[in-house]
Formats: C-alpha cells, sequence, structure tokens
C-alpha cells in the first residue's frame, strides 16, 4: 500500500541531478539510460561538478574566518586514480590509511606532501613506504608506533612530520561501528588517562618526530555540532595544559571529518561547510580564551565530499510478492557494491531513473542478487510499476560503496564514471570474470 502523501523522487536535487527533456534522470548533463547502456549496471556515476562544489564551499568557510587551514580528502571514503587527481587538481590535500591507498595516491601522482597517513595498526613496511615517498604528515595513534616510526626514521636517516591522535572521550551520537571518539575506542591516546600527554611528553624527547599539533574524528555520519565542540574544548583544555608544561605552541589541529549528508528524505544535515564554520569560530573563541596561538585548521571530510556526488544504477530484475507481507524487488548488484545496509542498517531512497517523477503506486524491498537474506539494499520503496530491465537510481551512495565493495559470490565490481558538463568518463572499469580468477593458482598434484 502507498503511503499517503508519498514523495515524488523530485525532491533529490544533489548537485547538477535534473529530469531531463527526455523525462530521465540526467547527471552532470548525462542521461542516466545512456549511461546504463553504455557502461552496464550496476554501475556508480560521480557527479565531479558536485564534489569540486563542495570543495570550494569548504575553502570559502575557512578564508572568510582568516584562518590557516588545510583541507585533506579522506580517500577511504572513495580512492580511485581518477579520484586523487581530481582531488589533486582542486588542490587540496588527501588522507590514507594504508599502503594500497598511498600506492593508488603515487600512481595518480598526488603530491605527496599533502597526504596525511592514519592509521592504528600501519605496518613497519607501510611505515616505510611512506617514508621512502616523502609522505607530509603521519597521524601517530598509539606508543608503539612512536616508537618504530622513530626506529625507521632513524634507519632512513629521516625526520617526520607528525599528529598525535586523541581519543577524547566523547560519544558521537552515530552508530556505534562508526563511532570513534569515545573513551573505549581502538583508536588514539586516551585523554582521560592522561596517555595523551605521556605521548606528547614521549615525542618530544624524539628529535626525529617534528610535533606539528594533534588529530581527532570523532565519528562519521554527525548530525549535530555539539559533539564537534566538545572535542573542541577537550583539545583546547590539552593545548593549554602542554602549553604550561613546555610552552609548546601547536601549529595544527585537526578534527577530523564526520559531517553527516542525507541518505533519504528523513535526513536533515546541515550544509557540510556549515559545521565547519560553527566549529572553526569555537576553536577560535577557546583558543583566545586560554591565551593561545591559534593553530591552522585542518579537516578531513569524506562522506561529506562525496557520499551524495554518487548515484547508483542498478538493473531491475525478477520480484517476488508475499501478498500482506512483502513484496521483494530484485536488482543486479547488492551487498557486494553497497554493504552499508547490511552493515549499518543504512537507509537509502530509490526511484526510476526512466522516470524519476512518476508517482509511486507500489511499494517494494529492494534487494539484491546476493545468497544473504540479509541482501536488502533498501526497504519500503515507494516506486510506480517496474518492468524487468528498467534501471533504478540509488541516491548518495558515493561514499563506503565503492570503496567497501566486495568480490562475494564471484560477482564482478561495478564499474565507475564520472559525469561532468555533458561528459562521461569511465574511471574504474568493470571488473570481469578473467580479473576474478587473475590472482587464483592451480591445484598443484600433491593436494
Ligand atoms: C581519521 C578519520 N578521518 C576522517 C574520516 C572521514 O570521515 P567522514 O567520511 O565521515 O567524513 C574518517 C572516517 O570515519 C577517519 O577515521
Ligand atoms: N565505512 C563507514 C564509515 C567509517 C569511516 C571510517 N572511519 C560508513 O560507511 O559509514
Amino acid at each position: 500500500m502507498l503511503k499517503k502523501g508519498a514523495k515524488k523522487m523530485s525532491y533529490y536535487h544533489y548537485g547538477t541531478m535534473v529530469t531531463n527533456a527526455a523525462g530521465h534522470l540526467a547527471i552532470g548533463g548525462v542521461d542516466t539510460l545512456d549511461l546504463a547502456k553504455e557502461y552496464g549496471t550496476p554501475l556508480f556515476v560521480y557527479d565531479t561538478a558536485l564534489i569540486k562544489q563542495r570543495i570550494q564551499a569548504f575553502k570559502e568557510v575557512f578564508e572568510a574566518a582568516h584562518v590557516a587551514y588545510k583541507i585533506t580528502y579522506a580517500s577511504k571514503a572513495f580512492a580511485a586514480v581518477a579520484m586523487y587527481q581530481l582531488i589533486a587538481k582542486a588542490g587540496i590535500g588527501c588522507d590514507i590509511v594504508s599502503g594500497g591507498e598511498l600506492y593508488t595516491a603515487q600512481q595518480a601522482g598526488f603530491p605527496m606532501a599533502e597526504v596525511t597517513f592514519h592509521g592504528n595498526n600501519k605496518t613497519a613496511a607501510e611505515i616505510e613506504q611512506a617514508i621512502a615517498a616523502g609522505v607530509g604528515t603521519i597521524v601517530v595513534d598509539n606508543f608503539s608506533e612512536i616508537e618504530l616510526l622513530d626506529d625507521l626514521l632513524a634507519k632512513a636517516n629521516k625526520t617526520a612530520a607528525i599528529l598525535l591522535r586523541i581519543s577524547p572521550g566523547i560519544s558521537a551520537h552515530t552508530h556505534e561501528y562508526i563511532m570513534t571518539g569515545q573513551e573505549d575506542s581502538k583508536f588514539g591516546f586516551d585523554l582521560k588517562s592522561g596517555q595523551a600527554t605521556q605521548a606528547f611528553l614521549e615525542v618530544e624527547k624524539r628529535d626525529r618526530l617534528h610535533l606539528l599539533g594533534i588529530h581527532c574524528h570523532i565519528g562519521s555520519q554527525i548530525f549535530e555540532t555539539n559533539g564537534f565542540e566538545m572535542a573542541a574544548e577537550a583539545l583546547v583544555q590539552l593545548l593549554a595544559q602542554w602549553h604550561q608544561k613546555t610552552g609548546f605552541d601547536a601549529q595544527v589541529m585537526n578534527l577530523g571529518g564526520g559531517f553527516g549528508v542525507r541518505y533519504t528524505a528523513d535526513d536533515q544535515p546541515l550544509a557540510p561547510q556549515d559545521y565547519v564554520k560553527d566549529i572553526v569560530a569555537d576553536v577560535q573563541g577557546k583558543m583566545a580564551e586560554q591565551g593561545l596561538k591559534m593553530p591552522a585548521i585542518w579537516i578531513e571530510p569524506g562522506r561529506s565530499m562525496v557520499a551524495e556526488a554518487g548515484t547508483t544504477l542498478y538493473t531491475i530484475g525478477t520480484r517476488k510478492d508475499l501478498p500482506g507481507i512483502r513484496n521483494y524487488l530484485a536488482v543486479d548488484g547488492g551487498m557486494g557494491d553497497n554493504i552499508r545496509p547490511a552493515l549499518y542498517q543504512a537507509k537509502y531512497d530509490t526511484f526510476l531513473a526512466g522516470q524519476p517523477e512518476a508517482e509511486p503506486t507500489q511499494k517494494v524491498t529492494v534487494v539484491g542478487k546476493y545468497c544473504e537474506s540479509g541482501d536488502i539494499l533498501a526497504y519500503d520503496q515507494q516506486l510506480p510499476a517496474t518492468q524487468p530491465g528498467d534501471i533504478l537510481a540509488m541516491p548518495t551512495t558515493g561514499a563506503y560503496g565503492y570503496a567497501m565493495a566486495s568480490n562475494y559470490n564471484r560477482n564482478p565490481r561495478p564499474a565507475v564514471v564520472f559525469v561532468e558538463n555533458g561528459h562521461a568518463a569511465l574511471v574504474v572499469k568493470r571488473e570481469s570474470y578473467a580479473n576474478l580468477v587473475q590472482l587464483d593458482q592451480t591445484l598443484p598434484e600433491n593436494f
């Protein structure tokens, strides 16, 4: 049954999404039905104009506040050679969390000085790779890493600019799997127990570690600014203590990412730059109160940079109607290209790319093709009548979609296209069956 007053899909006005003259969803001036035909489905479509607009909006906030800053894209949200190149062209940095992300950024020709390296268990090989590449900043996460990094720097006869990741003991309002700032967390030096200050004193003793300042990331998909403000308060207090102890002035305060985005009509986040505006004003006030020098503010948005820019196109296949229970509508992708509903109970909306403005006439649950009952992409979708072969659009899939994709059931991972100004560019090819077996070895005879 259709909910009374159910919304037509025309409320989606992310970036350049429009209903074109043919009555189809177009993104970046390109008809999405043409994209589906040319590149196949499932297909990730990125509106690069929206990504550039987000970057510009973040920059303008800092410029208006007259604060030194650095924007680093958290590339775990979506990492690919073309993405690193787009980010480099926009003149901002990126953060990486693995040797694989670092390697991809290197392949993209990303300026290494603008890279920040995160992670709670960077391996010696990854740290050596980062030192050799000339990665700009390393965010040190724990005591073992202080030792390891110092040793590896001595071996390479180099120094490194570092930040200390602080776990401020703030529980942000978000899914517990994507909370990171609470006391009971695997990330960072705990503030409350004094580990953060202990780490500071440890680092200050070591000549090869050049401490720029502190980092904190309280979690992801956060809608309220008060969590960020509580974290800022904790960090400023900590810097005040360090200043008192040794006269240390931080050059950098990195406040992480986490700015929430709209997945469904029920989500009402602030514009991403408005979170930053509030946080910057708050830090300025608090630093002044303490009589401390204002550090540069760094942010690391991932989701807010790319989530709303990404839309997945699927082809509708089979259906199973259970009167009075549920109507299942299956598409040609699922948990292999979007694990978020299964992992975080994340909600999404869908609409027909061929008729985004059509009145809904049915309620269906959109499921994938994977061999799991939990492979449900979106519950209770209000859609017009559908036929096998219709293209279903699922917006806001640009962050942690392709990035978390898998080959489960030996389904190849989708292709990714960038669209802008009427042009489409294939930036990640669809995986082939041959790709799926390229690392496999035949069984030796003695087995
Ligand atoms: C250290 C760090 N910085 C930045 C981010 C990006 O977060 P988001 O994608 O929510 O902006 C994350 C992911 O949560 C993170 O762990
Ligand atoms: N992958 C998560 C966010 C975790 C971010 C990494 N710390 C998501 O899809 O929401």
